[in-house]
């Protein structure tokens, strides 16, 4: 095999992915010609910590320096598998400058800046891959893309955080405590460096809005978002879920009606017998709606080392097929559509809403009349546990808009009867 036939690459990382991206390389060394029409190596690996030692990954080939990388003209494929936006998003941009291919799993860049990097990739004539940027092992980036290219997309529904997703499966069927199953979604390469991430909804944020601008071909970027997360949840409200014949989820949601986008994370019910309702542990599944496609789902393993090594890898391929036959430089992607983004109060949603409530004759009657008045509807009405005087009242609307669903709460958080709102979370359905 001639030295053409050699890519040369850099591993920006090597932690969870960084290693796995490493090991996978190794395990498909011999059949890697045969996939792309090239060997590849990875020359350099950047990390933070030379003197850590990485099992499998030769100390000689650790740098610390990212400009042995960018100046090293052999280098022709660069893998950012760091995370956070700085320097990361710096360094896909003069990756990309230096007419370097680039592979990244780095939702956190791409969704304050994945329109101008991008732009950038198809000016300079540079393959930018990003499968794993988005539900980890799920083929969905490239769907997006281009299987679905022709659907006239519009809607993205889907559970694309595995953290929470385990986080949510362990305190529901185990009992386990919320912190005990973080910490071992840690444990299990799942979480961000700052779990904060995934428990406040801004990771699945990041990537509901990737899939959002990829989907309706407009940008929408992580500030348009609309995000909840997952830690007001407790175990009262999963066992009073179960007992409605719900599950909680933490879901993206994007919509494109009336040419206005919505864009929104949050934790839903969700019924029993819906799909996404057996997506268990670090799987995600993501549906998509086009008016030509009609319903399509994609499920998979949404992180870890392992599965989300195995979406970069596919990336890889693609690159040193795209550098092997000269064809580098479409990306597709890019925004050719301005949408306007709708503020959250314009958006519909069903709710769940759990009150305390003084244990006497008319609360109900005066909260109920209080929703009416503001075009809440109630679709059902549970009064459970008189105690110490206090009764508890779960009740489901129909669907409201999220503006009159506030206006109508604000008036009941005053009512003398009100001790408590202990619970609100949306409610699968229109
Ligand atoms: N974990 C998962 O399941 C998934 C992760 N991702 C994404 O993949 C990326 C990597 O995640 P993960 O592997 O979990 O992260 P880790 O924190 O495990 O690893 C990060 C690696 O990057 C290195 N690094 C970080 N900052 C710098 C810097 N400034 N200069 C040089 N090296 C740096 C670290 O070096 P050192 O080891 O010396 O500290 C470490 O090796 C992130 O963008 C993440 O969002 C995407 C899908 C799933
Ligand atoms: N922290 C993320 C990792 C993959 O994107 C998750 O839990 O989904
Ligand atoms: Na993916």
């Amino acid at each position: 095999m001639g030295e053409r036939n050699v890519i040369k690459a850099a591993l920006l990382g090597a932690g969870t992915v960084g290693s796995g991206v490493y090991a996978l390389a190794e395990m498909l060394k011999d059949e890697m010609f045969q996939k792309t029409g090239a060997s590849l190596e990875i020359k350099k690996v950047l990390v933070r910590n030379t003197k850590k030692d990485r099992p499998g990954i030769p100390k000689e080939i650790m740098t610390d320096n990212w400009q042995e990388i960018l100046e090293d003209e052999e280098i022709q494929l660069v893998i950012e598998l760091m995370g956070g936006v700085e320097p990361a998003r710096t360094y896909i941009v003069q990756a990309l400058e230096a007419g370097k291919q680039v592979v990244t799993a780095n939702k956190d860049v791409l969704a304050e800046h994945g329109q101008e990097i991008l732009s950038l990739a198809e000016n300079s004539g540079c393959d930018i891959q990003f499968e794993a940027a988005v539900a980890g092992a799920i083929p969905i980036i490239r769907p997006l893309k281009q299987s679905l290219a022709g659907s006239m997309l519009t809607e993205i529904m889907g559970i694309v955080n595995g953290t929470t997703n385990y986080i949510l499966t362990k305190m529901s069927e185990e009992g386990m405590d919320y912190k005990e199953a973080l910490a071992k979604a840690t444990e299990l390469g799942y979480a961000e460096a700052d779990p904060t991430a995934d428990v406040e909804g801004y990771d699945a944020g990041r990537k509901i809005a990737i899939m959002s601008s990829l989907a309706f071909n407009s940008k929408v970027t992580f500030s348009d978002v609309y995000m909840e997360g997952i830690t007001k949840i407790t175990s009262d409200d999963i066992r009073y879920a179960k007992e409605f014949g719900y599950v909680i989820k933490l879901l993206g949601v994007t919509k494109l009606v009336d040419g206005k986008i919505e864009v929104k994370v949050h934790p839903m019910l969700i019924p029993e017998q819906h799909p996404l309702a057996t997506v268990r542990d670090s799987f995600n599944a993501v549906f998509v709606h086009g008016e030509a496609c009609d319903d399509a789902m994609f499920m998979g393993r949404g992180a870890g080392k392992m599965p989300t090594a195995s979406a970069v890898m596919g990336d890889i391929i693609i690159v040193m097929r795209n550098i092997v036959h000269d064809n580098c430089g479409w990306n597709g992607g890019v925004a050719y559509k301005n949408y306007p983004v709708k503020p959250i109060e314009e958006t519909r949603s069903r709710y769940f809403l759990r009150l305390q409530v003084a244990d006497k004759p008319g609360a109900l009657a005066n909260i109920a009349g209080v929703l009416g008045n503001n075009d809440v509807s109630i679709a059902q009405v549970v009064q459970k546990r008189a105690r110490d005087g206090v009764a508890e009242l779960v009740v489901i609307t129909d669907s409201v808009l999220e503006r009159h669903f506030n206006d109508a709460l604000m008036i009941v958080k005053g009512m003398s009867v009100l001790r408590e709102v202990s619970g609100i979370i949306r409610v699968y359905g229109d």
